[in-house]
């Protein structure tokens, strides 16, 4: 019930439908192949498991895996294991391979979670490796000549052993394990997936916990994959460590990049090509590595988001949700940071920084470049730990917590760069800013969630882009998005860093219109901003920095005429702007 509140009817008949079409495709090719081609087939599957499972790992939470073919090899290990030593029955082993990989996705997972691109990759190809090169070693595995003797699948007292009857199997297991995915993917934590995939740093500011979902990602594309273990043991009869090579790892990964990352219709095709295109070209035997060079190079120049690329989800925004985001309940101080201090090296970014927030007020801080306004955002955001002071956010310590902790007490930020998830919609950008109120992963989306984003884009002036992707707004409806993705989480205090760097006049007009709307809501507002005319016409106060030292602090028509202020950061005032008047009267 509540996934229908995503999709309309149509368009999940077009999403969907399409998967019983091609299962009853492959049923009636199942009659139709001969043995060879059942074979065939039934590998095609266990790719397309496999697939499922790395399109967890990279091609929703983007963590390059070198090594994905160890989940394969611990899966059929651990299954043949039991099969051949302990006589278990194939069925029982199942669920004790998928444990054995979750408990490595843990052990591969947990250490990396800080690592990215290049390094992850390095140390993925590693675990590969040190997982086949162990169970060559080892006595219990065979050693190099793997695990024999494993017996068929029996199932209803008959034994799985003819080519059709595996392959049936095989597509009941695929069937499976795309019905859990396909589950998988409506949930919240797909959705934090994505988020930080395109900038986990963003994700983690607006409320998102990355390491758990980094972590979830291992550990589930880990389960995921090893199904396809004791499926191709069974089939084989055997476990032989040649099969879980740095080239296996390489071809499962090849099933995401040639189908398309995050897409599940992609990782059929994707398997289709890696198992049947080596088949074809079985007749131009040493000419393989060519085609199939050749094909690499043509998808990356083609289709560089592979054949069947993902496409987002459309959101229902329900009707009447209101024109504006929660109004916040709580009165009086809301951000008070006393004493914060940071250096790098020898440069001191911030030193004994005070700064209050009461709710509904709008609070600047100015000073010139390298003043460490940012880095004083960044301390009190949790991004950057400070060597000193306290942070308290509506009464409670938050100095030193984990970013996403310090946005679910109520804090949210922007970006001085617009770091907003490109490859997701507007409506989907907000979504993630809602991690900050509700940080359950493991359910789906609910009415609340939907109701938040519609608000919030509604106050924005965005909800006509709902449906389009981030990446290619215009930069006034960028800053927009990110302001709208901040509110999501219904905050208490909204920090926000030069959100009118680059805006034109009439640009200008309208943020400080929507700056005053949101302290209207009773949220705090923190301002970093160097536009002078646009600071004195909003704020109730103003802090001034140079060189990480506060060197006035007032309200607006004070800091104007402070000597030292005018010296180190204002100069000569201007004429006054006659067009920078909000449009909303405070
Ligand atoms: N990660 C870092 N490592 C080393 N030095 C840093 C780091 N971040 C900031 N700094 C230094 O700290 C000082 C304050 O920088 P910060 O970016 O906070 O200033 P700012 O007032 O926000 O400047 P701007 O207005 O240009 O954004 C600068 O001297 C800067 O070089």
């Amino acid at each position: 019930m509540r996934a229908r509140v995503e999709l309309g009817r149509a368009e999940q008949v077009v999403r969907y439908g399409g998967w019983p079409s091609l299962v009853v495709v492959a049923l009636v090719a199942g009659q139709a192949m001969d043995d060879y081609g059942l074979t065939v087939g039934a590998t095609i599957l266990i790719y397309a498991i496999l697939g499922l499972g790395i399109n967890i790992v990279v091609g929703y939470a983007g963590l390059l895996d070198l090594g994905f073919a160890a989940f394969f090899a611990i899966g059929a290990y651990t299954a043949g294991l039991l099969m051949v030593e302990l006589e278990w029955n194939f069925w029982l082993t199942l669920p004790a391979a998928v444990a054995a990989a979750a408990v490595a996705g843990v052990v591969i997972g947990y250490p990396t979670l800080r690592l990215r691109s290049d390094y992850l990759a390095i140390v993925t190809l590693g675990f590969g490796e040190i997982i086949r090169i162990t169970v060559i070693n080892l006595e219990v595995t065979g050693g190099p000549n793997g695990l024999t003797g494993i017996p068929p699948v029996t199932l209803g007292g008959r034994e799985i052993v003819m080519p059709r009857d595996f392959y049936h199997l095989a597509l009941a297991f695929f069937v499976v394990v795309l019905a859990a995915t396909a589950l998988l993917a409506r949930t919240r934590l797909a959705y934090a997936w994505r988020a930080v995939r395109a900038d986990d740093t963003a994700a983690e500011a607006v409320g998102v916990p990355t390491r758990r979902v980094k972590l979830l990602a291992y550990v589930l594309g880990a389960m995921t994959g090893a199904v396809a273990g004791p499926l191709n043991a069974a089939q084989l009869g055997t476990v032989d460590p040649s099969s879980f090579t740095f080239l296996t790892s390489l071809m499962i990964l090849l099933v995401v990049i040639i189908g398309g990352m995050g897409s599940r219709p992609g990782v059929v095709i994707g398997a289709v090509v890696i198992v049947a295109l080596p088949e074809v070209l079985r007749e131009v035997q040493e000419y393989r590595g060519l085609f199939f060079a050749l094909l690499l190079i043509l998808i990356v120049l083609l289709r560089p988001q592979g054949v069947w690329p993902y496409r987002p989800r459309r959101f229902r925004l329900p009707a009447g949700a209101g024109p504006a985001p929660e109004p916040v309940s709580a009165t009086g101080t809301l951000l008070e940071v006393a004493g914060l201090s940071r250096s790098f090296g020898g440069v001191t970014a911030v030193a004994d920084l005070a700064l209050r927030a009461d709710a509904g007020q709008v609070v600047s801080v100015i000073g010139p470049n390298g003043a460490g306004k940012t880095t004083a955002f960044n301390c009190v955001t949790g991004l950057i730990p400070p060597s000193a002071g306290t942070v308290v956010l509506a009464g409670r310590d938050v100095r030193g917590r984990a970013p996403h902790r310090v946005a679910a007490a109520g804090l949210a930020r922007t970006f001085q760069s617009i770091r907003l998830f490109d490859e997701m919609t507007v409506a989907e950008n907000v979504l993630i800013g809602r991690f900050a109120r509700d940080r359950r992963l493991l359910r789906p989306l609910s009415r609340a969630d939907l109701d938040a984003v519609r608000r919030c884009l509604d106050f924005v002036g965005l909800l006509d882009a709902a449906d389009r992707p981030a990446g290619g707004l215009a930069y006034g409806d960028r800053r927009r998005l990110e302001i709208a993705r901040a509110l999501a989480g219904d905050p208490r205090v909204l920090l926000l860093d030069e959100p009118a760097a680059g805006a034109n006049p009439t640009e200008k007009r309208a943020l400080m219109g929507l700056i005053a709307r949101i302290s209207a809501l009773g949220t705090a507002v923190v301002l970093i901003e160097h536009d002078v005319a646009l600071v004195m016409s909003i704020s109730d106060r103003v802090t001034v920095l140079e060189h990480g030292r506060t060197i006035a602090v007032g309200p607006p028509a004070e800091i104007q005429e402070d000597q030292r202020v005018i010296a180190a950061y204002l100069g000569v005032p201007d004429d006054p702007d006659p067009d920078l008047v909000p449009e909303v009267p405070r």
